[in-house]
């Protein structure tokens, strides 16, 4: 196959029975290799560029070619050498007594960044084409959320690394004062190995020449990674890890801080990175960083609104509830004895309000002291609250060892029922009390007020109707129940 060799096309050979392919000189150059030639023959791998799904088996060119004469296909050639959009037309020849498939390599590059579609495209065609890239990626990620916020950025970094036709195309951020760094975005082309798990909490020490060349230039382009400078050795080496042959990186500023970096990589050979290069990755890093900035503005913004109404909720339960006993304090009974009585007006509704007063508060303090007492109030306060069993019933601390509870909808037996379940749960709490008129535990005297919610009705005269009720059943002894007649 002298003739093969020989011919100024870049050429893929390989006889149909055989296995082992070979490429002619032309091929060789077209992926800029000069030796290792058989490590390159044996690691070619072909994908699908739509897709990213390598070509195997039958849809793999030298196979399709075999099946069906001829071929004309768009694919993506990984090597140990550089990676290449190409358009390959194949064929089948008969030479030296044997069947040939011919695949003839087309780049659609030319080591040109532009993808397949605008490879025989003008300079200007190409630039209208990224304006084009550009407002599609920008008018998608205006509307965005956060939480689709990191795939959608990597779906556009993935349109302009195919636009671009680079292998690699990342987001990092800085943090800890710039001195860290993660890579919290990436693309990667097909066949080309992701890195973005692994380069996670990188130090400024362990790219020194990087981080001040980012930080003080806000791009570091290097053409041929052997070229770097010696002070860029920690760089060389880990470049030369991730396979990295040429690197563009453009700062990224967020609310003018510096944010962290967008960047590309061409895998497996040197590239001239030119002027238009830098401005398209500058302009796709600066819609990235107002998408961002966007984001986290309206995060700072969620987040001091839902402060703020934590904190006016924490300042109407301040307002509205008792500092001692935590249950509802005069301010907030008042307003409920309110809206209680318009609400049974409306709905032509009985209320019931109980007046509920310590026995023999003022000795109870003298003999076990006034911390007992508040601890008493405490669970004087609890009981009554337990007892309030239905939505909207309210016990509150109406002043010092006195007590309310609003009952809407309540008629006179079922408050006098709720009233025993009050004497009852404190009976059953035992409170010592020696001077108590009850059986030597804390007691309760209340009074009960039932009355058909009317436009008559103040809440003024609920509140001395249950007064007087409460005041009855302390002259009759105390620890009692009366209702006002
Ligand atoms: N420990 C404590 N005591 C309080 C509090 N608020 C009011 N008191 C006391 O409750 C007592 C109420 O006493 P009085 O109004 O004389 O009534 P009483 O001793 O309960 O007698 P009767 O109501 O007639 O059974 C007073 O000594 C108040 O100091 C409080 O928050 N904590």
């Amino acid at each position: 196959m002298k003739l093969l060799q020989q011919l100024p096309a870049s050429l893929l050979y390989k006889c149909v029975d055989g296995s082992e392919v070979y490429a002619n000189e032309a091929c060789f150059k077209l992926f800029g290799l000069g030796s290792a030639r058989e490590a390159f023959l044996e690691t070619l791998a072909f994908y699908d560029p739509e897709s990213k799904h390598e070509l195997t088996e039958d849809s793999h060119p030298f196979n399709k070619c075999a099946k069906e004469g001829t071929i004309n296909l768009h694919v993506r050639i990984t090597s140990t050498a550089k990676n290449l959009n190409c358009v390959v037309s194949g064929t089948v020849i008969y030479s030296e007594n044997q069947q040939w498939i011919v695949l003839n390599l087309t780049s659609a590059q030319d080591n040109d960044i532009s993808q397949l579609a605008f490879a025989k495209n003008s300079p200007l065609d190409n630039h209208l084409a990224f304006n084009r890239l550009l407002s599609k990626i920008s008018s998608q990620l205006i509307n965005l959320n956060s939480e689709n916020l990191d795939c959608l950025i990597e779906k556009k970094l993935g349109a302009f690394g195919e636009f671009s036709g680079v292998d690699r195309c990342y987001i990092f951020q800085f943090y800890n004062d710039g001195n860290l760094m993660d890579n919290t975005h990436e693309w990667v082309a097909p066949g080309i190995t992701p890195h973005k798990e692994e380069l996670k909490g990188l130090s400024a020490d362990d790219l020194p020449y990087f981080h001040q060349v980012i930080k003080s230039e806000q791009i570091f382009k290097v053409d041929d990674v052997e070229q770097l400078p010696e002070v860029a050795t920690l760089e060389k080496q880990e470049f030369q890890r991730e396979g990295i042959g040429a690197v563009l990186c453009v700062a990224i500023y967020l609310n003018e801080k510096l944010f962290g970096f967008i960047g590309c990589d061409i895998v497996g050979s040197a590239f001239s990175w030119r002027e238009h290069d830098v401005r398209y990755l500058k302009l796709i890093g600066e819609i990235v960083s107002n998408t961002l900035a966007a984001m986290s503005n309206k995060q700072s913004l969620e987040q001091v609104s839902a402060e703020l109404a934590a904190a006016n909720k924490q300042l109407d339960h301040l307002a509205n509830s008792d500092g001692l006993t935590g249950i509802a304090n005069r301010r907030q009974f008042d307003n409920t004895l309110d809206s209680a009585i318009r609400r049974g007006i409306r709905d032509s509704d009985l209320l019931s309000l109980l007046f509920i007063d310590v026995d023999l508060f003022k000795q109870f303090n003298d003999t076990y002291g006034h911390s007992a007492g508040d601890e008493a109030l405490k669970l004087v306060a609890k009981t009554l609250h337990e007892c309030c069993r239905r939505f909207d019933d309210l016990a509150a601390r109406y002043g010092g060892e006195e007590f309310a509870v609003i009952l809407p909808q309540t008629d006179a037996k079922q408050a006098h029922y709720i009233a025993e379940l009050i004497q009852l749960k404190l009976e059953e709490l035992a409170i010592p009390f020696d001077g108590s008129p009850g059986n030597k535990i804390l007691s309760v005297s209340i009074g009960i007020a039932t009355q058909a919610c009317t436009i008559a009705l103040t809440s003024g005269q609920l509140v001395g109707m249950a007064d007087k009720a409460l005041y009855q059943a302390k002259a009759k002894g105390r620890n009692r129940i009366e209702v006002y007649q």
